[in-house]
């Protein structure tokens, strides 16, 4: 079973056999590697508010709608209950931010379908990059984890980016340099 009942997104499992295979191609062809961590924001009060099953279709409509703005050659999942991942071969920190610029906006433009919310969702982003490969998918997602709580800690509904120290020993993730999208 490689995708998630739900949204019919890849899931949890394929997203991560699929990074290991990108990260070795990464590191083979010297190419960036860019991942995005995507998390709605309170989408707790949304199941509160609105009930569960209102929940479920407000996750398959986003999903839909990030899906549609991702490009065939990368990879997206939801890997926990209001959390997606995009996987990015060949990109670059830069075009990853707009990525995510882009990804952000379009979903709280969404409009949803036979729903009626007093607010349109909105998504916190992290955004990291291996360069070359040389770091492993977990030390990847707990750079992309950490720019994901700056967005939420900075206000949510925004982009933040923690990139690797340019090291291959990673030892120390405080060494990891941030960024910023001002928007
Ligand atoms: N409807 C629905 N809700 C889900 C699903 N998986 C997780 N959730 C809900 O998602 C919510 C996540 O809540 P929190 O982790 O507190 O986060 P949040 O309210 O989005 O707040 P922030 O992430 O801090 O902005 C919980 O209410 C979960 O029950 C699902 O498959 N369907």
């Amino acid at each position: 079973m490689l995708t998630d009942e739900l949204t019919g997104l890849y899931n949890r499992r394929h997203l991560v056999n699929v990074a290991f295979a990108a990260l070795t191609q990464a590191k083979r062809e010297k190419t960036s590697l860019s991942i995005l961590l995507l998390d709605l924001d309170f989408f707790k009060r949304v199941n509160d508010t609105y009930g569960h099953p209102i929940g479920d279709e407000v996750l398959r409509q986003v999903s839909e709608r990030l899906r549609q703005c991702s490009r065939p050659t990368d990879t997206l999942g939801r890997i926990g209950g209001e959390e997606f991942c995009l996987l990015m071969p060949a990109t670059h920190t830069h075009d990853a931010l707009q990525v995510a610029e882009r990804l952000r906006r379009e979903i709280e433009s969404i409009a949803l379908k036979g729903l009626e919310l007093n607010a349109t969702p909105t998504v916190s982003i992290g955004v990291t990059t291996s360069n070359g490969g040389s770091f492993t998918f977990d030390e990847l997602y707990s750079f992309a984890d950490k720019a994901l709580y700056q967005a939420k800690e900075l206000g949510r509904n925004r982009v933040e980016s923690v990139l690797p120290p340019k090291t291959s020993n990673f030892d120390n993730i405080e060494g990891a340099y941030t960024h910023s999208v001002i928007h």
